[in-house]
């Protein structure tokens, strides 16, 4: 009998599948990618989800943040992520200040869907955010929101920190977590909060929570893709864990991935902030 590969029995994840996935217990697994020859090897692994992160202005670009993207950079890229891989849910980040308007987010959005072929957009924050997020969802542009550590806010944070640490900060990210939901948002990517918070948040909504720094009780996972084969320079991050090694191969790395995930085993307590 043929040995099926994760993810290769089951349908592939669609928007309207994410909240019976959540739902059903399944988790989701999610890593960033940059260009077609890897999106290949994360198909082949079984990823579900890609995320074209805006990561690339870091690990692509060598830039120390990531507000120097632009619109073009995503939709290159983007592009070129789905000429490698067709299974997985592609979702692409929306660049630095594109939801500061909704007419400028509708435009960033247009071109990331109609030019780059992704699935979904992924905004960073709430608060005005939660206007464009409307914008779009009523325009059928489904929205992934981001909540946490926002990396494009990385000046208003002082640096890449843990978020969510107070009793109040904890309540407000609680709020708008329920907001970026009730404002039409199918999935939200958590990063680094506290792995109670980021299980509280994940018990009250009906949408999937996908976890990087935020413990074990998401609904699934996203690393980038450079941390998980160990090519990121410099330091890393708590929750990081390089696959490569255990996996032998980029496909293994994914393939390794993916399982961990499905199983609950990635991440733990020491890839998790308490
Ligand atoms: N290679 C890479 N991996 C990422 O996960 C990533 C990027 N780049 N670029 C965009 C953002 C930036 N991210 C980061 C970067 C650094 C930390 C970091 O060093 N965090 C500290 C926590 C410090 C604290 O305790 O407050 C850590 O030890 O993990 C976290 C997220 C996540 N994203
Ligand atoms: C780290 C993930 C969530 C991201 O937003 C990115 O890669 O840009
Ligand atoms: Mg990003």
């Amino acid at each position: 009998m043929y040995n099926a590969r994760p993810g290769e029995t089951e349908s592939p994840v669609t928007v309207p599948s994410l909240r019976q996935r959540k739902a059903r217990g399944e988790k989701l697994s999610m890593l960033t990618c940059y260009d077609a020859s890897f999106a290949a090897r994360l198909e082949s692994g079984g990823v579900e989800l890609i995320l074209v992160g805006d990561s690339l202005g870091m690990v692509v670009q060598g830039h120390r943040h990531t507000l120097g993207v632009s619109v073009d950079d995503m939709v290159y890229h983007c592009a070129a992520v789905s000429r490698g891989a067709r299974r997985p849910l592609l979702v692409a980040d929306m660049p630095f200040q594109t939801a500061a308007s909704r007419e400028r987010a509708l435009d960033a959005a247009v071109r990331l869907q109609a030019e780059g072929n992704a699935a979904m957009v992924k905004l960073e924050g709430a608060g005005h955010v939660l206007d464009a997020i409307r914008y779009l969802v009523e325009r059928d542009i489904p929205v992934c929101a981001h909540l946490g550590l926002t990396p494009q806010s990385v000046h208003k944070f002082g640096g890449f920190r843990l978020q969510g640490r107070e009793a109040s900060a904890a309540e407000a990210l609680r709020e708008q977590a329920r907001a970026v939901q009730d404002a039409g948002a199918e999935l939200l990517v958590l990063e680094c909060v506290p792995s109670p918070l980021a299980a509280e948040i994940t018990a009250e909504l009906a949408i999937p929570t996908i976890g990087i720094g935020a413990g074990p009780g998401c609904d699934g996972q996203v690393l980038v893709l450079h941390d998980v084969l160990g090519v990121t320079p410099g330091r890393r991050p708590r929750f990081v864990r390089d696959f490569l090694q255990e996996g032998g191969s980029v496909e293994g790395a994914v393939r390794a991935y993916v399982a961990a995930v499905r199983d609950g085993s990635f991440p733990d307590a020491e890839h998790s902030f308490a």
